[in-house]
């Protein structure tokens, strides 16, 4: 069983069940199930038009790309299947080579919407038969993977070639580099690391004249929560209505007397957002097991055998005591959204005012997938830089109505 820090006492109800236990963590440890695996057919089904946060007319060929590059055995696509798929990390020991481009959509929430491409590491750009329009026109963020544990030399080289040749054709790509498997590394030389290959990396851009190319880099493994929390940002930046969410988040943490929250992805568990103030990653790890508590105890308690329920919906609700006085809270926002917050044990006493903090949350929510959905009817759908701007000034127009909404409702605590 994964570790679950300092969990003393837990009630949790989800789909039709109501569950409440105390044990010490012995008993947790006994308990013979996993709570880190997340049940493989809770997964992305096919969009329900009907369901909450409609996705809006997105089709596949005018979603924002995510690209996976890299050498081969960087690890690529053991990220996409981790992040994405629910593989366990050991699983992916056994990943044969990929050959040809893998086109992967995740098409699980309003927000997030995006196709991954996971390129074979030994693609050649200089190929006749490699599109670099096609292939970087439509594309939102670039993440090329570099294997920390293996010499990193020739993983430089095809980073510099990929990059400026990406930026050639579309100057709105984000790039993002993932020193990956440092796992097997200890801190001080993962530090060093990333200073040597961010210097490196850097001076070539510098010496090539592309010293515009701005590049983002991200200690990864996919043996914790670091993967996760790095493809979250790289989704971040992707979603046009972030500083509307972000906004939306402030308002209610300051309302509700909570320390921190985020509002998550509950297939993937990356966070599409977060208030301003800083993530750290303890939190971060903390909200994401909590997800996967909630989920796994749904589905071996909160579904019945004669219906199709899912193991997330309206009636997924949870809190979790700390024995340090803190408390995990998470609602469902929608069919895909979580909010999980933490917050001080004193302050959940009036959880009335929380709650009707929260409904006015997800109402300004709901009404943020709206005005996408309006302006995807409207606006012609591209991917590039400029049309991301249009949406978000659309969006920040809105965002005083909505925050006017939300503080109207809002009680303070
Ligand atoms: N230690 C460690 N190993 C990893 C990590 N991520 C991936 N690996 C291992 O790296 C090996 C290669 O992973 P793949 O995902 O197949 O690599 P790839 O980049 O898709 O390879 P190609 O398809 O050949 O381009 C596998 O044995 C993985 O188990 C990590 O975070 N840490």
């Amino acid at each position: 069983m994964k570790f679950i820090p300092n969990l003393s006492f837990a009630e949790c109800w989800g789909e039709g069940c109501f569950m409440s236990y105390e044990q010490d963590e012995d008993d947790q440890y006994n308990a013979g199930y996993d709570v880190g695996s997340f049940p493989k057919d809770f997964g992305y089904g096919p969009f329900d038009q009907d369901g909450d946060g409609p996705p809006g007319p997105l089709v596949s060929e005018q979603k924002p790309r995510i690209l996976l590059m890299g050498l081969r055995r960087s690890g690529k696509s053991s990220i996409q299947k981790v992040v994405f798929h629910k593989m366990s990390p050991n699983e992916t020991l056994f990943l044969e080579s990929t050959n040809k481009i893998i086109k992967d959509d995740i098409s699980n929430s309003s927000f997030v919407q995006f196709q991954i491409w996971d390129f074979p590491g030994q693609i050649d750009f200089f190929d006749a038969t490699f599109d670099s329009d096609m292939i970087f026109g439509g594309c939102g963020a670039l993440v090329f993977v570099i294997d920390a544990q293996d010499d990193y030399m020739e993983a430089l080289n095809k980073l510099h070639l990929t990059v400026t040749k990406a930026f050639k054709v579309n100057h709105g790509i984000r790039f993002e580099v993932f020193i990956h498997k440092v796992d097997g590394l200890s801190d001080d030389y993962k530090m060093e690391t990333q200073r040597d290959i961010n210097q490196r990396a850097n001076d070539d851009l510098a010496d090539s004249g592309y010293d515009q190319i701005h590049l983002s880099f991200h200690l990864t493994s996919i043996y914790d929560h670091s993967i996760f929390e790095a493809f979250s940002k790289v989704v971040q930046k992707l979603i046009p209505q972030l500083p509307t969410l972000e906004n939306l988040l402030n308002i209610l943490i300051s309302n509700s007397g909570m320390e921190k929250a985020f509002l998550f992805d509950v297939v993937s568990k990356i966070y599409i957002a977060t208030d301003s103030s800083p993530v750290d990653m303890q939190s971060y790890e903390l909200c994401c097991d909590m997800i996967d508590v909630v989920i796994d105890v749904s589905c071996i308690y909160g579904l019945r055998d004669d219906t199709e329920a899912a193991a997330f919906d309206c009636q997924s609700s949870s809190v979790i005591k700390l024995n340090n006085g803190t408390i995990l809270y998470l609602r469902e926002v929608n069919k895909f959204l979580a909010l999980v917050c933490i917050l001080r044990e004193d302050n959940f006493d009036r959880q009335g005012i929380i709650d009707y903090n929260f409904l006015c949350f997800r109402d300004a929510i709901q009404q943020v997938f709206e005005l996408r959905n309006e302006n995807q009817v409207h606006l012609p759908l591209t991917t590039n830089h400029h049309s991301n701007l249009a949406s978000n000034q659309n969006t920040t127009v809105n965002l005083e109505t909505q925050n006017a909404a939300l503080n109207a409702g809002a009680v303070q605590n």
